[in-house]
């Protein structure tokens, strides 16, 4: 699997051409039969005005047409972090599997919104403004094992988590465009944590940096064990994972140790903001 972080801009085409040029990257140097590109959150369209991201959102479909065109024409599934997907007068921030014949294999829309005050240049995350939560848990079985997908702020409710790995998600994908200083205090033992105690490996793309009207993200895109390792982290600048999971390992941890079968426990889905 590759993991892909950069500096995403307001211009979805900016966006599609830095894929691209990844992608064609990526392919010259990896040939391997089965390749799972990790996109972030907001990969589409990041930091654009209120109106942009609503006018966009409304009019996604050639934009995500293009991304399956370039899984089929690299031969990679992608998960397309996020692209927003308009429905009545919001949108939902939609996370999709795409496979490598260009076919989207899963659609998840974000179920936790980040409506949070934070302490940098942004300060008032309002995301339920303009999005719609998501309702429905998935897991996906694809060559690469079983996948559960959430996104970013998701990673604060373990309960999400739990109910994908009782789904028997081997994958957690978690696409993400994380503030800073809740990055600095949260980011990797949240990660660590959701691993760790559902014995998954944990996939995280993020977007990195200073973006276009000013906001910043963190970066520090990564991937977990099971057993709660980091096993690659980038730092702040756009660079890429690649990274080869071995499965026999997540077997291993959950043969040592089967949280699943000891938990007494059991979160139920409020659905509810
Ligand atoms: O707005 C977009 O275009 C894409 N979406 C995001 O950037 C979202 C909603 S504002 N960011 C987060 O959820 C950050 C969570 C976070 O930083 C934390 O949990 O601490």
């Amino acid at each position: 699997m590759a993991v892909l972080q950069w500096t995403v801009s307001s211009v979805p085409e900016k966006n599609l051409d830095y894929l691209h040029q990844e992608l064609i990257k990526l392919r010259k140097q990896y040939k391997t039969k089965q390749l799972l590109v990790c996109l972030p959150e907001g990969f589409a369209c990041f930091d654009a005005t209120p109106s942009d991201l609503m006018a966009f959102a409304h009019a996604s479909e050639p934009f995500i047409a293009s991304v399956r065109a370039l899984a089929k024409e690299y031969n990679v599934w992608i998960n397309a972090g996020t692209i927003p997907i308009g429905e009545a007068d919001k949108y939902h921030a939609a996370s999709l599997l795409i496979n490598s014949n260009g076919e989207v294999v899963a659609r998840y829309n974000k179920i936790h919104l980040f409506d949070v005050d934070v302490d940098d240049s942004k300060q008032n995350y309002r995301e339920s403004n303009s999005t719609i939560a998501g309702k429905d848990l998935v897991v996906v079985d694809t060559p690469f094992g079983k996948i559960g997908m959430t996104v970013c702020y998701d990673m604060r409710f373990p309960g999400l988590f739990g109910a994908l790995s009782a789904q028997g998600a081997d994958i957690i994908l978690v696409p993400s465009a994380f503030t800073v200083p809740t990055g600095k205090a949260h980011w990797l033992p949240l990660l660590q944590a959701r691993a760790i105690e559902n014995q998954v490996f944990i996939v995280a793309a993020a977007t990195t940096g200073t973006h276009d009207r000013g906001r910043e993200t963190y970066g520090h895109s990564v991937v977990i064990s099971p057993w709660g390792e980091i096993e690659a982290m980038l730092a702040t600048q756009p660079d890429n994972i690649v990274y080869l999971p071995n499965m026999d390992k997540l077997t291993e941890v959950r043969q040592r140790m089967p949280l699943l079968s000891h938990n007494q426990f059991n979160y139920e889905f409020k659905h509810e903001q």
